[in-house]
């Protein structure tokens, strides 16, 4: 993911924290001294005018609180030093002991004679003290009462200090505690303490101190040895609420690359809920064309740096509930598409609303609608796409090395008419409608429905097409395992997930245990239309600076799209590159439908879990792509009995009657390996063959009888 940065958002990625060295912030066994000439020695207040800024700022509040600080630490001393006083008078310890040992009528006398001598002592005290004070302000001189006051405050302040390690939220703490950590890193220990992130006796090490960047504070920190930046992004619930802010108003990120390290954190704490406030307008409204090779502006980050979505070598799934912003994040990426006149655009929309009209005027291919004559409309233009990828790789392969190096489209290749090989978008919306189809059709000699045929088309060309210049963008708003197979969710690279309702469906969109990792669109607001989680591209530049990230999309209004749209139109008239649908020919090519099926079974088969028995269907909807010949050859039995949460004695029994035996194999584990039970894949495969060709039935016993 591209970040461009603004100057009000320096990010704490680029900073280069090697160049200064961390300063310990709070080090139990260090005297306040040696602290200091650290601090001096360390300080980048002598060397940066920003940073000198910084701490003019933070030590001129410093003063203006510390005669509050020091009052409210004399009264709490005061408060403690009569409680202790009212225990010494009332005899409490001596009264409780009585009290245990039911006794208290028999020593009543003897207690409230103590309780009066000890009154008695009171009173002379507090007598001779006043006595004392006056001879010493008349003898002596004002100064000596004021010095005794001011000592005997001194006194109190000390017994009422705050200690270092006080768990739990005091009330000093409420309301101001978010920001108190900035001016008191002591109150940012004690949140990392308070939500287990370090322990009792850890701290932490502060490599840039608390500055104010763009609407919030950031913070950079040190953990200490062996605990992991990681474990922060994961339980940034626990430190939001350590911090008493909203999880929505907190960023943590690993610094990574140069400077940074696995154990080092950046935080961000937004002063105000950084999804509110009016939508961003997106820059592509006042673009007067884009190049489709350049990662389109997608939204803004928490911190509103701008986000960029590469989609030219990917594809794009978009999943949540109804009305929380698909549409407008699919559309964001199509404008991308349109604006460049050298773009073809394959639209599919599955709700038949008019959301996508306006992509008439622009569309290559354009179905809009749910029908029978859709859906089939939809297989006609995806069998004329996987032709094209047949097409593009065989005149690739034909190529010389300097027109095409790679057998992969170059920005050249995709603007030169004659190669005929435009990058090309296959936009749904709503997929789910044209997935689910169940009418039944003939793929060569296999039996399927119309839906899982859609289904091994779009697999086939999210995997292949990107090299070729094809890029799948899928939205649903049912993204659960039945809707979108597991053999066409691995293929999809790119992740994009707004509110959805549970963390299943979350991790079905973004990828398996993200939950765990920190990442769960179940927990973002209803009221943050179009704010979603992105996992980009792994195999992107984008996906080397984190493993996901909340964005909020840009927002077109329907005006706006309908510019984009004329505009693109206006684009491809002048290039001479306006065709199919919008040019008004609207016959898809006729293209051998064998060659298709050939080309869907070429290449990985499509495992299907359809008409298989359990556990074996189960095994084969998890395994997905990584059960074809040359994927995985062998997955450990506890990842299976994990994965489908099935009892390990049962499962082995049920896959042994289905003809697969356990065996052990090595596995890597760290730095060494480990021997595991499990199964060979090849044994998975030929279950299923088994029971295909009906040599075992579906109730899982040999046909022939034999268990
Ligand atoms: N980035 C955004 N900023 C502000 N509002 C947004 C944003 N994105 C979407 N919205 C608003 O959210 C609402 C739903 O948007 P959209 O139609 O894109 O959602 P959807 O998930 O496609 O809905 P459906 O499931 O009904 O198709 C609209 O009112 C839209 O204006």
């Amino acid at each position: 993911m591209k970040r461009a940065k603004t100057n009000e958002t320096s990010t704490a990625l680029d900073r280069s924290p090697a160049s200064s060295p961390p300063i310990p912030l709070l080090g139990p066994q260090r005297s306040l001294a040696a602290r200091l000439v650290d601090q001096c020695r360390h300080s980048r207040v002598f060397r940066s005018r920003r940073f000198g800024r910084q701490a003019v700022k933070d030590a001129v509040t410093w003063l203006l609180r510390s005669p509050l600080r020091l009052a409210s630490a004399v009264g709490r001393g005061l408060l403690a030093a009569l409680r202790a006083w009212r225990r010494w008078v009332r005899v409490q310890d001596y009264r409780d002991a009585i009290e245990q040992a039911e006794k208290l009528a028999e020593k009543f006398v003897e207690i409230r004679a103590l309780t009066l001598y000890r009154w008695r002592v009171t009173g002379i005290t507090a007598v001779a003290a006043t006595f004392l004070l006056l001879m010493a302000h008349v003898i002596a001189a004002p100064l000596a009462m004021w010095g005794a006051v001011g000592a005997s405050l001194i006194a109190l302040a000390v017994a009422g200090r705050r200690k270092e390690g006080a768990t739990g939220r005091t009330p000093a703490l409420g309301g101001p505690r978010t920001l108190a950590w900035t001016m008191d890193p002591q109150v940012l220990v004690d949140a990392f303490r308070d939500a287990k992130l370090i322990g009792r006796d850890e701290s932490l090490r502060l490599v840039e101190r608390a500055t104010h960047t763009g609407g919030g504070w950031s913070i950079t920190v040190d953990l200490p040895a062996t605990r992991k930046a990681a474990d922060v992004i994961k339980h940034r619930d626990a430190l939001a609420s350590a911090l008493a802010v909203d999880e929505v108003q907190l960023v943590a990120e690993r610094v990574r690359g140069r400077g940074g390290h696995a154990g080092r954190v950046f935080l961000w704490v937004a002063d105000v809920d950084p999804y509110s406030g009016p939508p961003f307008s997106s820059p592509l409204v006042r673009a007067e064309s884009w190049d489709a090779w350049r990662p389109v502006p997608f939204g803004r980050d928490a911190r509103r740096r701008k986000v960029d979505l590469p989609l030219v070598w990917t594809s794009l799934l978009v999943g949540a509930i109804p009305r929380q912003g698909k549409t407008m994040a699919v559309r964001l990426a199509a404008a991308g598409f349109i604006l460049d006149a050298f773009a073809r655009l394959y639209v599919f929309d599955g709700k038949g609303g008019k959301d996508w009209r306006a992509a008439e005027a622009v569309a290559h291919r354009f179905v809009c609608g749910d029908d029978q004559a859709d859906a089939e409309a939809v297989r006609d233009g995806l069998v004329e796409l996987v032709a094209e990828v047949q097409s593009r790789y065989a005149r690739m392969a034909e190529l010389d090395d300097e027109t095409c190096p790679e057998s992969k489209i170059t920005p050249q290749l995709s603007r030169d008419p004659a190669q005929r090989m435009p990058i090309t978008a296959v936009i749904f919306d709503e997929v789910q409608v044209f997935l689910d189809n169940p009418t039944k059709v003939a793929i060569g000699e296999r039996g399927t429905t119309l839906g899982e045929y859609i289904a091994d088309m779009l697999a086939y060309l999210a995997r292949k097409g990107p090299a070729a210049g094809i890029i799948v963008v899928l939205a649903t708003q049912r993204p659960d395992s039945q809707t979108i197979p597991s053999r066409l969710r691995s293929v999809l690279g790119t992740r994009f997930a707004l509110r959805v309702m549970d963390w299943r469906d979350s991790n079905i969109v973004l990828g398996d245990q993200m939950n765990t990792r920190g990442y769960d669109a179940s927990t973002l607001l209803p009221s943050h239309k179009g704010v979603g989680i992105l996992r980009p591209d792994g195999e992107t530049d984008a996906g080397a600076d984190a493993v996901a990230l909340t964005v909020r999309t840009f927002y077109l209004t329907n005006a706006e799209w309908r510019a984009i749209c004329v505009r693109g139109r206006l684009l491809r008239e002048i290039a001479g590159t306006l065709s199919g649908y919008a040019a008004g020919e609207d016959t898809t090519r006729a293209v051998d439908s064998a060659d298709v099926a050939g080309a869907l079974s070429a290449g990985p088969v499509s495992w299907s879990a359809e008409r298989l028995p359990e556990p074996l269907g189960a095994v084969v909807e998890f395994l997905g792509e990584e059960l074809r010949p040359g994927g995985r050859r062998f997955v450990p039995t506890a990842e299976l009995t994990d994965a489908l949460d099935v009892e390990p004695s049962v499962f082995a029994r049920q896959m042994g009657e289905l003809g697969c035996r356990p065996t052990r194999h090595y596995v890597p584990e760290g730095d060494g390996v480990r021997r595991v039970r499990g199964y060979l894949t090849a044994e998975i495969r030929d279950a299923v063959a088994r029971v295909r060709s009906g040599e075992i039935s579906s109730t899982g016993d040999d046909a022939d009888g034999a268990a």
